[in-house]
């Protein structure tokens, strides 16, 4: 299933790039070597330490540290999400501010980075990785990111990730960690990066260790720009992307909330987005504490979603305009956005989704709608719509289970937990999910079909091979319907698309997600 926003996501942390060493986190809490100074000595108070044993002392680890080396052990022992466990152990442990500034960068690089750290670790430790402690190979990537990813003096990064191995990992592995970390501090990030490169067998190879894919999704993701008609050498600025956390993007839910009314949005900076009117760009991180999110008038959207949701709700129609369905509703961001667009035309929305925690999201991210806007928010299975209600929509949106190889900036940990295996089932997933829209969407309406995933075997030929069983099915022109959505004065014309009937937006192109759409009509055949 695929990461989303709206869905405890990550979109609230804001955790560096990678090539550009990242920031240094150097003030009054956090000295310039990274470390934090307790209160007591920021206090300039230092009995505390002085009444301490020197053994004692030297147990002490830092707390940003521990809490980064936590997450990444519950992510790797209980496939767990960090960006759903990061934030209520911070705020646990009362780890704030720069603290929990660099506990995330640290948590969320060091994920993100992974395949990057492993290859060179793999150079500077004299047996195969996977041989290692998971416990004590964490370690070693928390180190490696410290020393290249974001500048932290060497000798703190070293010296506190040896505590912090002694303390968790034992003695010994905590001596290895101080030997390794050494050779990887040997040569700053971008001779690591020729090496990489140099040693590789072929390019591909290289820039997926350089930018941290696993080769089969860089292969996929090379795929995919060259079948949607772009150059397959921006796979290197793709990979780039998806190393960078994405801004805070707010949806302004349309009738709930205007963008002009400065009391809903707080004391906050917001931005108009680049391509959909209902578009915010927050600059900062922390969007929890603005009204019109709190009251769920606007919530956290990425500005793709919106995008291919407005060119869905504005496709040409004729006929009856009243009834319009969310197949795959969980947890709702999409469904809020229809929603919204659907009562400003008297129309309503029925959002079903088979997950029933997740189709109680649904119904908490649509409690702000007006009455009349949702017709019931339904949990069941929406391969069986089709045949259940047939004919029964006018517009219907199929968001479908995708592996979001599309949002891998906004997961951390996703790309080294999907494998190929996974397309298989999905991809029969989404063809049933697909042809039972087709079937509930009246003649004349309009069905999209959504992956926040450019691979190929879950978008083109998803498509494909659905209507090829089908002649009651045309394809509509997608682009058009997506300039139709970009804002006034967006600059319609000048959005990157390509020159077919379907969108497939791109993090290095669109500054969106990897969405995909394709807008078809059932034909009316009367
Ligand atoms: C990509 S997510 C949808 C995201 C949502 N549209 C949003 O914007 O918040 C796909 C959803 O499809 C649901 N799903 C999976 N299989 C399904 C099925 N057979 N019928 C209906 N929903 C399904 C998943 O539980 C998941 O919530």
């Amino acid at each position: 299933m695929s990461g989303y926003e709206g869905d405890g996501g990550n979109a609230g942390s804001q955790d560096g790039g990678p090539r550009d060493g990242g920031r240094s986190f150097d003030d009054d809490r956090r000295n310039s070597s990274g470390r934090q100074r307790s209160a007591s000595r920021s206090r300039g108070d230092d009995r505390s330490r002085t009444s301490q044993a020197p053994s004692e002392r030297r147990k002490r680890t830092d707390p940003a540290r521990m809490a980064a080396f936590d997450v990444l052990r519950e992510v790797d022992e209980s496939d767990a999400y960090a960006n759903l466990v990061l934030p209520p152990l911070l705020r646990e442990r009362h780890i704030r501010g720069r603290d929990a500034g660099f506990a995330t960068e640290l948590t969320y690089g060091t994920l993100r980075l992974r395949g990057r750290y492993d290859a060179i670790l793999a150079t500077c430790v004299d047996r195969p990785l996977p041989g290692l402690d998971p416990a004590l190979l964490d370690a070693l990537r928390l180190g490696a990111h410290q020393v290249l990813g974001m500048r932290v003096p060497v000798h703190a990064a070293v010296s506190e990730t040896v505590g912090l191995a002694r303390n968790r990992v034992g003695a010994g592995p905590a001596q290895m960690v101080n030997a390794v970390l050494r050779r990887v501090s040997e040569r700053p990030l971008d001779e690591w990066l020729s090496i990489l490169e140099k040693e590789a067998p072929d390019a591909l190879t290289g820039l997926a260790a350089t930018e941290s894919h696993p080769l089969w999704i860089a292969r996929a993701m090379r795929e995919a720009l060259a079948g949607n008609g772009r150059d397959a050498d921006e796979i290197g600025d793709l990979l780039a992307a998806d190393n960078v956390s994405p801004r805070v993007t707010l949806v302004a839910r349309p009738g709930l909330v205007d963008v002009s009314d400065e009391a809903a949005w707080g004391d906050v900076d917001l931005v108009a987005g680049r391509w959909a009117s209902t578009a915010l760009r927050l600059e900062g991180s922390d969007p929890s504490g603005i009204p019109a999110v709190r009251e769920g008038l606007a919530g956290v959207q990425d500005e793709g979603s919106q995008l291919v949701t407005l060119a869905l709700a504005g496709a040409p129609l004729e006929g009856r305009d009243e009834r319009w369905l969310d197949l795959c509703a969980g947890p709702g961001g999409k469904a809020a956005l229809l929603a919204a667009l659907a009562a400003q035309r008297g129309a309503t929305l029925v959002a079903n989704e088979v997950a029933p925690h997740r189709a109680r999201l649904v119904e908490k991210t649509l409690a702000a709608l007006p009455d009349g806007a949702v017709e019931e928010v339904r949990t069941g299975d929406g391969r069986e719509v089709g045949a259940d209600e047939p004919g029964a929509y006018d517009r219907v949106l199929v968001d479908a289970p995708c592996t979001g190889l599309g949002a891998l900036r906004r997961r951390p940990e996703s790309r080294w937990r999907r494998t190929p295996s996974d397309l298989g089932a999905l991809t029969a997933l989404q063809r049933e999910l697909l042809a039972s829209a087709l079937d509930a969407v009246r003649p004349g309406g309009v069905v999209a079909y959504v992956t926040c995933s450019p691979h190929l075997a879950e978008t083109q030929l998803v498509v494909s091979d659905v209507l090829k069983k089908r002649d009651d099915v045309e394809r509509l022109d997608t682009p058009a319907a997506v300039r139709s959505a970009v804002r006034a004065g967006g600059g319609a014309d000048e959005i990157p698309l390509s020159d077919r009937d379907d969108v497939q937006l791109w993090p290095h192109v669109h500054g969106t997600d990897a969405m995909h759409l394709t807008l078809l009509r059932k034909m009316d055949r009367r």
